[in-house]
């Protein structure tokens, strides 16, 4: 009862006590009868990974906190790097060690390809119709080939490069003018608003956001509430006669925040069409943009059986929906922990400067072209993302068919977590995994794009990230030009509080501020011309 009470405790707002001991004292009652009537599995899970015995119909739940991550690398030090458990009526395994990594994610790759729906995800992403929750068929595999194809091309991702530079070269400007009178600012809500223009730039060609304005802001944090509930475990998901009371109120939540952004979706694409509609009038075709609106809006294929002969509107705001979702917050906030790295760890800071001197010299803005000749960076950028992985589980994959993995039996449907953050830490898979230590990356070849199954920030295989290109460039591009153009100081209490706010994805608990002061010649920043 105490590791129960404790559960409640750390489930904040979002529970209510009474909904949970009910739930509770009706599973101590009715130990065998109710997992049968109330749709949860009725045969036992036969030869499963070894793990924690759970509560009746709570499962594990009642021994974890809404912290899985942490959790689940303490109860991989007890079963192993493949162990299973129940929450609440759903089976789950977690995966921690990058040989069993391999084995589920590459090896049976075809098994696991699927993702976990949750309530809050089906609100988010349109019921799942969507490139990041659809499940493994042939509308994710249309929306996965246009992404690919279409729009992060290397050719698309080489033509958007003057637009990146702009974006970063305008923040690292308008810093200088705050620098001038010594203003603290939040390293985080600035990378954010500029990915966030990237972004709108990609999705219908505008500038949607401005540094100097509170929009931006806002839309971080209402993306941020969003990620906080998509990450906090639901009961309403895991006892599904749950699912029509929302005892935490998420699914309503996650609705009212969500509600905001279906409006400015909505207007997007009536605004494209109006536009569309009036270049036809005109007759001017040719001035149309060949951005994510119009490929997704312009999509037809002979796919009648799978009602692919053009994309529905929910289909065509899921995407607006995960692309802002997915492309902004993780970026920013892999910057964000990058920079209160480095900030930190002086001898760091002292030869990433001192190499961004040598390569880059001080009488004009770092660029990306620079990137492939500043080594230190890119070891930097690797320790990053291996201490600090954006979404620490990956994002929870599911089994399309039972399966078995290292000759344990792995039932359909089941949830699929890998801790990517847990193997980070753990000793067998890194020396002195909690120090940030960039040289171990120096001449070594392991890297984060899929290959190594000891480094997996972007997942792997053919549901890995698909934006992962520009994540990367985005990282190592604002973590060295915000250090090759200014000094900062931080209050000590902000550095060396390296706590976690968790959701689907982490970030630094305490935001970064720091002061910015500039280092390059004052005729550097004034001759920025936005493009
Ligand atoms: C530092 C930045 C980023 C990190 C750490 C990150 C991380 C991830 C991870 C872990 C996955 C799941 C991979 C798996 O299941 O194997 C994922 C999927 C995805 N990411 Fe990213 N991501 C980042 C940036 C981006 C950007 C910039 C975009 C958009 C342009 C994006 C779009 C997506 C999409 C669409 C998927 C789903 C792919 C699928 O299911 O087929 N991500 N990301």
């Amino acid at each position: 009862m105490a590791l129960l009470l404790s559960y409640i405790s750390t489930s904040g707002d979002y529970f209510s006590t009474t909904v949970f001991l009910a739930a509770v004292t009706m599973s101590v009652a009715s130990y065998f009868l109710i997992p049968i009537l109330l749709g949860g599995r009725s045969e036992n899970w036969k030869n499963a990974p070894p793990g924690p015995v759970g509560w009746p119909i709570l499962g594990s739940l009642p021994n974890l906190s809404n912290r899985f991550h942490e959790d689940f690398f303490h109860l991989a030090k007890i079963y192993g790097p493949l162990f299973s458990l129940n929450l609440g009526l759903k089976p789950a395994i977690v995966v921690s060690s990058p040989e069993m990594a391999a084995q589920v994610l590459k090896e049976k790759e075809g098994m696991f390809s699927s993702r976990t729906i949750t309530e809050t995800i089906r609100v988010i992403s349109y019921d799942a119709h969507s490139i990041i929750f659809s499940p493994y068929g042939p509308r994710w595999k249309a929306l996965r080939r246009i992404l690919i194809t279409e729009l992060l091309s290397p050719k698309a991702f080489e033509q958007f490069e003057p637009l990146r530079t702009s974006q970063v070269h305008g923040v690292l400007k308008y810093l200088h003018v705050l620098s001038k009178s010594n203003t603290q600012v939040n390293i985080a809500e600035y990378a954010f608003t500029a990915l966030a223009n990237l972004m709108s730039n990609f999705v219908c060609s505008k500038n949607l956001f401005d540094n100097s304005k509170p929009e931006g802001r806002m839309m971080k944090e209402r993306f941020w509430e969003l990620i906080k509930m998509l990450g906090t475990p639901n009961f309403s998901d895991l006892i599904p006669i749950l699912k029509p009371l929302d005892p935490q109120g998420l699914k309503r939540k996650t609705s009212k925040v969500f509600g905001q952004l279906d409006a400015f979706y909505d207007k997007l694409i009536a605004e494209r069409i109006a536009e569309n509609e009036k270049a036809q009038l005109h007759d001017t075709p040719c001035n149309r943009k060949r951005d994510m609106l119009e490929v997704l809006l312009s999509y037809e294929s002979n796919d009648k059986e799978h009602g692919l002969e053009k994309f529905s509107r929910s289909i065509v705001k899921g995407m607006l929906s995960e692309m802002f979702i997915a492309g902004t917050e993780t970026t920013s906030s892999t910057v964000e922990w990058g920079m209160s790295e480095i900030l930190r760890n002086p001898e760091v800071h002292k030869k990433l400067v001192q190499e961004l001197d040598q390569v880059v010299g001080k009488d004009r803005f770092m660029v990306e072209s620079d990137i492939p000749n500043l080594p230190y960076l890119q070891a930097i950028v690797k320790e990053v993302f291996r201490l600090h992985p954006g979404v620490p589980l990956i994002i929870p994959r599911r089994t399309n068919e039972a399966c078995e993995v290292a000759g344990y039996q792995i039932p359909k449907h089941c949830i699929v977590y890998v801790n990517v953050w847990g193997m980070a830490r753990d000793p067998k898979v890194w020396e002195d995994p909690l120090e940030f230590k960039p040289e171990r990356f120096i001449g070594s070849k392991v890297d984060v794009k899929g290959q190594d199954f000891n480094l997996l920030p972007f997942g792997t295989g053919r549901r890995s990230c698909v934006g992962w290109p520009l994540g990367h460039r985005m990282v190592h591009y604002y973590l060295a030009a915000l250090l090759h153009a200014f000094e900062w100081e931080s209050p000590p209490e902000v550095l060396n509080d390296m706590g976690e706010r968790v959701g689907l994805s982490i970030q630094k608990g305490m935001s970064l501020l720091s002061t910015p002061k500039a280092r390059l010649m004052a005729s550097v920043y004034e001759c920025y011309m936005p493009s």
